[in-house]
């Protein structure tokens, strides 16, 4: 009998036996089935010939592949994801696919809507146009030949293309979709700057051996010219037509990113971020499979493209917290890296200013190449660093008068000035004056953020939205004030402080979406605005030229935060912040507001640098007894009362206390008690050898789904967490 296993996006950790009824099922294609009355569609994961349940189980209702879509390395990886996440295999596979093959697309390269030139369009010149230069800038985009309408539409205006259809200019064909299908001919390389000593160092260091695994963690200061390196150590790569695969973080990934490796090779580049829709990944993750692409960019989850000729893989500010998955499949994007990387036998490299902890350790045990760039690149010197003692000053929205008059200065002699703080809204809070009432989200028990322009208060925690109150919820009194401030706030009342100075505002509530984003970076390096006021956005690898001044408005709360790695993150941070001033010709200064100018944490950062900060913080977690020295594994919990998730962890508690392996810690509530309605409980697991945890869980995973407390919670696993809200 044929019978196969196939691999279901369901919370089982098992694969399911179906008869394939002499269909004709590649191991690593797709097949739809029925499972439980709905139609589902898995991956075969192997042939078999009986099963215990042989003379019950269903046909394959159909086969969606002649051949894999996951080919037997990508299984191997799958099987490494599932056993070292602890994750049901069904899951993974669904993961690593692209969401148009999840839902049963075909995985062969599709036609593509494409516009093209009519007759009438051809014979159109820039004069016919004069008075339409955006139609003529289609019009000339077309002259070529076809190009796929998802692509023009990432700069032309719907309205322009509907002109010109109206026009008979333009016509709507389809064709296969092509990029340079031969990039390796088309490559080119054009303003290669000399590389200065310590980048010719690390680009002869990384490109010795590009026919093996070798890990590096390239540690330059920001602004010192790593992506020149990654630039110069590809090149070689290309050449000899192999693919580079490049990690970005979420919101670092911007045109100007991209351009810099188009412009450079002269090829397409794959660009993978959030935005796409479902067959734009789709075209991207075909033709990086296919080998029609030298190199892909992207965002975490583009560490699952497959490539045909596997080159190098380059992680960019490796320290970045997404690269963590926080749902589903918790991988962490960069180690995922290092397991690929070794298994396709290519170079690594994980670039940043700041490195984690975990990698500064595995660089410092010699598991990774250290390379180091000290100095800033082209004529940019070091950022001056300073604190701002802001006790018992007269702050005007949190600003020290001291440097409101800097932030003249700068103003004065052209520059532009970058504000950050850590809270998008106009306050974090809404405080009755007469009985101290705070307005607070019930489903997770934190402040209402107040959005003056918005006329609401949300919580941001679960989105949940209020009109603005007039009048306290607990007395009635309409004497209620926002408390703290936000962006928005620090933005209106800026205004009347430097009224003649162009201000712009940089957050998710500002920015939405990729193309907003583009254009103000694109404003800020054109010097339409000389104040930039905004949140984490504004650390992540941008490049302004022209900002010489940078404000860290507060990052106090950081100071005394439970989580052990907050100190780490918070280097990171002033570190990057501190990193977007002066990375011209003109010096940056950096200032720091505090309420605790003599931290240990700020004054050794301040004056030692992150590198310093970070090898005595190895030194704190090691006598500690934490990560990277400690390896973690939690188990959440979490149930809409507040019993449950206790409940359950106790009784797995007990179950893992009769081992003598590792640590159980807990169960003990989230530092987010209570989130969307939901009350929150973690376990901790810890070892010096995490392979012991994981183990010792896959053995006895079964007993876990078969506790009667399991019913009444929701639970997931996180191996390596990153974070305990
Ligand atoms: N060898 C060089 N000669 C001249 N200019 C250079 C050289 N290397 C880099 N630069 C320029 O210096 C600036 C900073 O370089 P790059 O963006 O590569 O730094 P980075 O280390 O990746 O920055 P960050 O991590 O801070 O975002 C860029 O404008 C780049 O073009
Ligand atoms: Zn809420």
């Amino acid at each position: 009998m044929s019978i196969v296993k196939v691999a279901l996006p369901v919370p089982k950790r098992q694969l399911f036996d179906y008869l394939s009824n002499g269909l004709e099922v590649p191991v690593g294609g797709r097949v739809r089935v029925s499972f439980a009355n709905r139609t589902l569609v898995g991956v075969v994961m192997a042939h078999t010939d009986d099963s215990p349940w042989a003379d019950k189980l269903k046909a394959v209702s159909e086969v969606l592949d002649e051949a894999p879509v996951l080919d037997e390395h990508w299984l191997t990886l799958a099987r490494w994801l599932a056993d070292y996440y602890l994750h049901p295999i069904g899951d993974v596979i669904h993961t690593l696919l692209p969401v148009a093959l999840r839902k049963g697309a075909s995985a062969l390269p599709q036609d593509t809507e494409c516009l093209a030139l009519t007759p009438t369009g051809q014979q159109h010149c820039q004069d016919d146009l004069r008075r339409a230069p955006q139609q003529w800038r289609l019009i000339a985009r077309l002259k070529d030949g076809p190009v796929a309408l998802h692509t023009l539409r990432e700069d032309i205006s719907s309205a322009v293309i509907r002109a010109c259809r109206d026009k008979g200019l333009v016509e709507t064909t389809l064709q296969a979709y092509a990029v340079q299908s031969d990039w390796h001919a088309a490559l080119t390389i054009s303003d290669k700057p000399r590389p200065n000593t310590e980048q010719a160092l690390a680009i002869s260091a990384i490109t010795r051996d590009l026919e093996a695994y070798t890990p590096v963690l390239l540690e330059g200061v920001t602004g010192s010219g790593k992506t020149e390196v990654y630039l110069q150590s590809i090149e070689a790569i290309l050449k000899a037509g192999r693919q580079v695969l490049i990690l970005v973080p979420e919101i670092g990934l911007t045109p100007q990113t991209v351009q810099r490796f188009q412009r450079r090779f002269g090829i397409d580049v794959g660009v993978l971020h959030s935005n796409l829709n479902d067959n734009q990944r789709l075209r991207v993750w075909q033709q990086a499979r296919s080998g029609e692409l030298g190199i892909v960019i992207g965002t975490r989850s583009a560490i699952f493209t497959p490539l045909a000729k596997p080159g190098m893989i380059i992680v960019d500010e490796e320290h970045d917290g997404s690269f963590k998955q926080q749902d589903g499949l918790r991988y962490h994007a960069r180690d995922f890296a290092v397991v690929r990387a070794k298994m396709e036998g290519v170079p690594l490299i994980l670039g940043t200013a700041t490195p984690s902890l975990e990698t500064l350790n595995n660089a410092l045990q010699g598991r990774y190449q250290h390379l180091t760039l000290h100095a800033r690149a082209g004529v940019a010197t070091h950022t001056v660093q300073q604190v701002m003692d802001i006790k018992d000053q007269p702050l005007r929205v949190g600003i020290a008068p001291g440097l409101i008059e800097r932030m003249r200065s700068h103003f004065a002699a052209g520059q532009q000035v970058m504000l950050f703080i850590n809270r998008r809204g106009y306050a974090p809070a809404l405080l009755c004056h007469h009985c101290g009432h705070i307005e607070t989200c019930h489903r997770c028990e934190r402040p209402f953020t107040v959005h003056k322009q918005l006329n609401k208060i949300q919580c941001h925690h679960c989105s949940a939205a209020r009109p603005l109150p007039r009048q306290c919820g607990a007395c009635g009194n309409d004497e209620i004030v926002p408390k703290g401030v936000g962006t928005e706030q620090l933005d209106a009342e800026l205004a009347s402080i430097f009224p003649h100075i162009s201000r712009v505002r940089i957050d998710s509530d500002s920015v939405r979406g990729k193309s907003t984003l583009e254009e103000v970076l694109a404003a800020i390096n054109e010097g339409r605005h000389q104040l930039l006021i905004g949140t984490q956005i504004l650390s992540k690898g941008h490049h302004f030229p022209n900002v010489t001044l940078v404000v860290i408005v507060d990052a106090d709360g950081a100071l005394f935060s439970a989580d052990f790695r907050a100190a780490e993150h918070l280097a990171q941070l002033i570190t990057q912040l501190s990193g977007r001033a002066g990375r011209a010709d003109k010096p940056g200064e950096m200032w720091l507001q505090t309420h605790h100018p003599g931290h240990p944490l700020l004054q050794d950062l301040l004056h030692n640098g992150y590198g310093h900060f970070a090898r005595f913080a190895l030194q704190e977690r090691k006598a500690a007894g934490l990560p990277p020295f400690q390896y973690q594994v939690l188990i959440r919990a979490e149930a809409t009362d507040a019993r449950s998730p206790f409940a359950f962890l106790d009784e797995l508690a007990t179950l893992l206390r009769q081992q003598t392996d590792f640590q159980v810690l807990g169960p003990v509530p989230a530092l987010m008690e209570k989130r969307q309605g939901r009350y929150r409980v973690q376990l901790l697991l810890q070892s010096t050898r995490r392979g012991v945890i994981q183990a010792w869980l896959a053995t006895n995973m079964a007993t876990f789904e078969r506790l009667p407390s399991v019913r009444k919670v929701r639970w997931s696993i996180d191996v390596d967490p990153q974070d305990f809200m």
